[in-house]
């Protein structure tokens, strides 16, 4: 069922130093800002050759990533993201086996323009699961 790593997010005190550093110090190749207001986020993606990390930034009055920065306010991994084929199937089967989906448990559309969904970091060894279907 689980496909490519798709990206490791990085939750970000200030998004334009994340990004000059990946850029000047590390020589990648990086996004522009993109403002998702459905997830509550301002994204910066950086292109690696196998895979990709999500610079995230809070947006708006209720972000998701908020409490995450403020018990780290230096930032750190937020999550990771997974492709797989079926998200429903995915979703469905997951839920089978006890993992809890975050939100409403429907799909939203992510920042690639593809449906994702997020399982509970308390039921996957302490880290946030994005499911991204490709
Ligand atoms: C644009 C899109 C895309 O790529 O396409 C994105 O990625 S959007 C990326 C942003 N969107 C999301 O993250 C959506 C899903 N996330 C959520 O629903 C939320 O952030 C939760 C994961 C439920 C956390 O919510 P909240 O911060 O209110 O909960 P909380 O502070 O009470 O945390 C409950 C417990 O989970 C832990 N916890 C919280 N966030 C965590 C994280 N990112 N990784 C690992 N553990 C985490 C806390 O330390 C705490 O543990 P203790 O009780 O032991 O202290
Ligand atoms: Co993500």
């Amino acid at each position: 069922m689980i496909g490519r790593l798709n990206h490791v997010a990085i939750a970000v005190p200030d998004l334009e130093a994340a990004a000059a550093q990946y850029r000047d110090g590390l020589g990648a190749k990086v996004g522009a800002p993109q403002d998702e207001p459905d997830h509550g986020v301002t994204v910066i993606f950086i292109e690696l050759p196998n895979t990709k990390i999500e610079l995230l930034y809070p947006l708006g009055e209720n972000s998701p990533i908020q409490g995450f920065l403020d018990k780290k306010p230096a930032g750190g991994i937020h999550h990771i993201c997974y492709e797989v084929e079926d998200i429903i199937a995915a979703r469905d089967h997951l839920k089978s086996t006890g993992a809890r989906v975050l939100g409403t448990g429907e799909p939203k559309i992510g920042a690639h323009g593809k449906p994702v969904i997020f399982l509970h970091p308390k039921d996957f060894n302490g880290a946030l699961v994005e499911l991204e279907q490709v």
